[in-house]
């Protein structure tokens, strides 16, 4: 049964990803993985098979409907009270859901992280510790342009078009309010040592409880 569940939001590429595998790698090693499970708000975006890709293209995916936030939502739930769940796998290259999941089995204390968990009141009221990793939107952007090419099969052009119609303005509207409900302002993106000590320690207590 999870007895713990914490958010880490912030703008995309800010190191939300890095800052949640730090916390989680370091104390698997010491505590054993099943003690944590990490779930990613990218793995809950809708599907869209029924889109041909080059429609699929243009969906905004920095506004919350991109979002199944529901199904995330009753996910956490079965977490809560000790259920495995099989998670969706995303395919950036094809910006679908693959046609595998992954199975989750309950874990002591389970860490969420993605850009828009904040803006679903329900969702917010459900996260126990809330951290915001906030990095320059500047530096965020050239780790995504550096990223994005490299691992999700985009070029130089595609993500500065992306980058101008829906990620910036999206920050602004959606991600960057969402500081006012962080527990923790996490500056230092992804390699924040104190930070991350601070996360882990509020869980091996959490655990050790
Ligand atoms: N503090 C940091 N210093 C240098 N590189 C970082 C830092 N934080 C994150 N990164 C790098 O920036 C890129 C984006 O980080 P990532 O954790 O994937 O972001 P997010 O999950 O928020 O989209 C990755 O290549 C990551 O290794
Ligand atoms: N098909 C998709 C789906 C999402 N994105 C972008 O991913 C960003 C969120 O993920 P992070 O790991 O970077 O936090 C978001 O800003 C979307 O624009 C995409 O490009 N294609």
């Amino acid at each position: 049964m999870a007895q713990s569940i914490i958010a880490i939001v912030g703008a995309s590429a800010s190191g939300k990803t890095l800052f949640t595998q730090t916390v989680y790698n370091e104390l698997s090693a010491e505590l054993g993985g099943s003690s944590l499970a990490v779930l990613e708000e990218d793995a809950y975006y809708r599907d869209q098979s029924h889109l041909p890709v080059k429609l699929r293209e243009k969906t905004n995916y920095d506004h919350p409907d991109a979002f199944e936030h529901d199904l995330l939502l009753s996910h956490l739930e079965s977490l809560r009270a000790g259920e495995a769940i099989d998670v969706p796998i995303y395919d950036f290259t094809q910006h679908n859901r693959s046609l595998n999941t992954r199975r989750v089995p309950p874990a002591g204390v389970v860490i969420v992280e993605g850009i828009l968990l904040l803006t679903n009141p329900a969702l917010r009221d459900f996260f126990d510790i809330k951290a915001f990793i906030d990095t320059p939107l500047d530096v965020c952007l050239l780790r995504r342009i550096e990223r994005d090419m490299r691992e999700r099969g985009r070029s130089f052009d595609s993500i500065a078009e992306q980058y101008e119609n829906t990620v910036r303005p999206m920050y602004y509207e959606f991600i960057e309010p969402c500081k006012q409900h962080a527990d923790i302002v996490v500056t230092g993106g992804g390699k924040n040592r104190v930070a991350i000590d601070m996360v882990k320690h509020n869980i091996r207590s959490t655990l050790a409880n």
